[in-house]
């Protein structure tokens, strides 16, 4: 993934597995309601955030976006073995380094960018950032990425 694109988006829904979008438009959300309501054969969730802030997975960090990058091949590598097994729904804002395999479906949400300003902007986020967010929205960055998945 293009480190720009990376650092815009701090979030995929990966059975075989689910997931990808702009952060606050929902992910984590609808992740935890789906696993939630998945009954007995109850479905596993990772949010690739909290995934890499636990394993450290990271490979440097982003002084203009102020946040790190993500070491995306410790970060196949440690989802692999949980891949395999399914019913698996991953949480991230994109796609394209996970090895195709490992999804049956890639799910895009989408928010209003009037409502997803907000929402950023109550994270704290800086004008840039916030402002690169929307326009990946508006510019459907990581729609047009899981398209070409
Ligand atoms: N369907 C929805 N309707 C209204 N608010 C929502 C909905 N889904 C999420 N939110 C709210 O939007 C904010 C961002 O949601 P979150 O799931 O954290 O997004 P993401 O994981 O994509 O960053 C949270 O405050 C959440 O409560």
């Amino acid at each position: 993934m293009k480190s720009w694109v990376q650092s815009l988006l701090p979030h995929i829904l990966t059975d075989k597995n689910y997931k990808n979008s702009t952060p606050g438009v929902g992910k984590t959300t609808l992740g935890k309601e789906l696993t939630s309501r998945s009954g007995l054969k109850r479905l596993k969730y990772f949010n690739m955030g909290d995934l890499a802030q636990e394993g450290q997975l990271y490979n440097g960090y982003d002084e203009e976006y102020d946040c790190p990058i993500l070491d995306e091949d410790r970060v196949v590598d440690e989802l692999e073995n949980q891949m395999r097994e399914g019913g698996t729904i991953v949480d991230y804002h994109g796609c394209d380094f996970f090895p195709e395999r490992w999804f049956h479906v890639v799910f895009v949400l989408r928010t209003d960018s009037s409502v997803l300003y907000k929402r950023l902007e109550t994270r704290g986020y800086g004008e840039k950032k916030l402002k690169d967010n929307i326009q990946c929205e508006i510019f459907q960055v990581l729609y047009e990425e899981a398209i070409a998945f």
